[in-house]
């Protein structure tokens, strides 16, 4: 039997999301895993600022509701077949964007609060401008369920360097998408790497 070249996305595997708090290293995570296994990465933090401008602008211009529409359209635009796919950290609190999930194979990035400090030292997150650390705890707790429920797998980013963690990343996700190709159960939502 020969493929149908008029349906590709029936040999595609289904998109990679990484979701999580801010700073855990979702996008250079992401960027990482598309190089090793040698598919598109698309960053919707990015995507948003390329076709709207500065993200701090759209909070304080247009208020954070409309960057949460901006940030749906870039993700619905993004989770295709084949594709990596780095959301920024509220993405989740979308709706929209959280159905859109239950078609992907969903990595939780993390990060501890020892871990991130050195990372938000000025920074450029409009959430984080006032409070820093405390404000990303507060954050990072309040969105942690729903992290949770969508994830399929966690990754910590605290200990190792990303190449490490996104090799880790790569052999699950080939596993994964195995299992899911063979109709075998796949492994529980609390499987970790780190
Ligand atoms: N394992 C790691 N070790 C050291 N630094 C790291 C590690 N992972 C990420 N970083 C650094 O942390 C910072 C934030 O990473 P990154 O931008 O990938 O996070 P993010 O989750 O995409 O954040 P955002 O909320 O902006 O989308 C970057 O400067 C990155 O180089
Ligand atoms: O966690 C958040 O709410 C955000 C995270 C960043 O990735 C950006 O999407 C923006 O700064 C908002
Ligand atoms: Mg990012």
């Amino acid at each position: 039997m020969t493929a149908d070249p008029s349906t590709p996305s029936a040999v595609l595997p289904p998109p990679v999301a990484l979701i999580g708090p801010m700073a855990a290293g979702k996008s250079s995570v992401g960027r990482r895993l598309a190089k090793i296994l040698s598919r598109d990465f698309v960053d919707t933090d990015r995507r948003v600022t390329a076709e709207h401008g500065p993200i701090p602008a759209i909070f304080e211009q247009q208020g954070e509701a409309v960057f949460r529409q901006l940030e749906h359209e870039q993700v619905a635009k993004s989770l295709l077949p084949g594709h990596i796919v780095a959301l920024g950290g509220g993405a989740v609190l979308n709706e929209a964007t959280r159905a859109l999930l239950a078609d992907a194979t969903v990595v939780l990035v993390t990060v501890t609060e020892s871990a991130v400090a050195a990372r938000i030292d000025n920074d450029r997150r409009p959430l984080l401008a006032e409070g820093g650390v405390s404000a990303w705890r507060r954050i990072a707790a309040d969105r942690e369920p729903i992290y949770r429920q969508l994830a399929h797998v966690e990754a910590d980013t605290s200990r190792r360097p990303i190449a490490h963690i996104a090799e880790e990343v790569a052999a699950w996700v080939l596993e994964h998408e195995h299992r899911v190709a063979h109709g075998e159960p796949t492994a529980d939502r609390s499987s970790r790497i780190d």
